[in-house]
């Protein structure tokens, strides 16, 4: 189970962002949340993730810490260009986190002669592809989807929705799905949080 208990968050000396959120994600779960914009969605997501250290409260991943090394706890940002190194290939990208076979490659439609460019020379909808491939290495057990379809057209959005929820469901990862997009989450989360 993700477990994220009483957290408490605030940029520097900022007034509270997070006060006080609870959440638990099981294995296998899709979690929608939503909530108006710039009340900290992100945030917590980012905290679930590791990537930012609450002020109070802890997150449990299956029980511990966030581990050293692979983070378990893949979080996937609304503009992948961010969350990737500029200055790696498509191919070093993925290769760092695992090798996905060609069918997986495939479902997720990304092309394997994308592999010797850079981030900047696919486009972003092929550069979310990527970071999706990319996040389904063998020892994820949970996915932080934040906003990642907001961009893309809708075939590309239903393809990516389809394979995502289709490797979830096999793997049993647990995932939340951030969105303001409620056609969206009622759709594919099994239940609906709002922040
Ligand atoms: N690095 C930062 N430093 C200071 N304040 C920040 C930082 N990042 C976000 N904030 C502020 O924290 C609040 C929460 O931002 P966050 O991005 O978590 O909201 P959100 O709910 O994800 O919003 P949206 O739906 O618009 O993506 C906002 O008021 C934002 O301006």
């Amino acid at each position: 189970m993700l477990e994220a208990k009483n957290i408490c968050f605030r940029y520097r000396n900022r007034s509270p962002v997070i006060d006080g959120i609870d959440l638990a994600i099981r294995p296998g779960e899709i979690v929608g949340m939503t909530g108006r914009s710039g009340v900290g969605k992100s945030t917590f997501a980012r905290i679930l993730a590791g990537h930012y250290r609450p002020a109070s409260g802890q997150v449990l991943v299956d029980g511990a810490a966030h581990p050293q090394g692979f983070n378990p706890v893949q979080y996937l940002h609304q503009s992948p260009v961010f969350a990737v190194n500029p200055r790696w290939t498509v191919g070093k990208i993925i290769a760092e986190a695992w090798q996905p076979d060609a069918p997986l490659r495939e479902a997720f439609g990304v092309s394997n002669t994308w592999f010797d460019r850079y981030p900047h020379e696919i486009s972003g909808g092929e550069l979310q592809r990527v970071a999706l491939l990319r996040a389904f290495a063998p020892r994820t057990r949970y996915l932080i989807a934040d906003e990642i379809s907001a961009q893309l057209d809708p075939l590309t959005q239903a393809q990516i929705w389809s394979v995502l929820l289709e490797q979830a469901e096999s793997r049993q990862l647990g995932v939340l799905v951030i969105s303001h997009d409620m056609p969206l989450l009622e759709r594919i989360a099994h239940r609906i949080i709002t922040i």
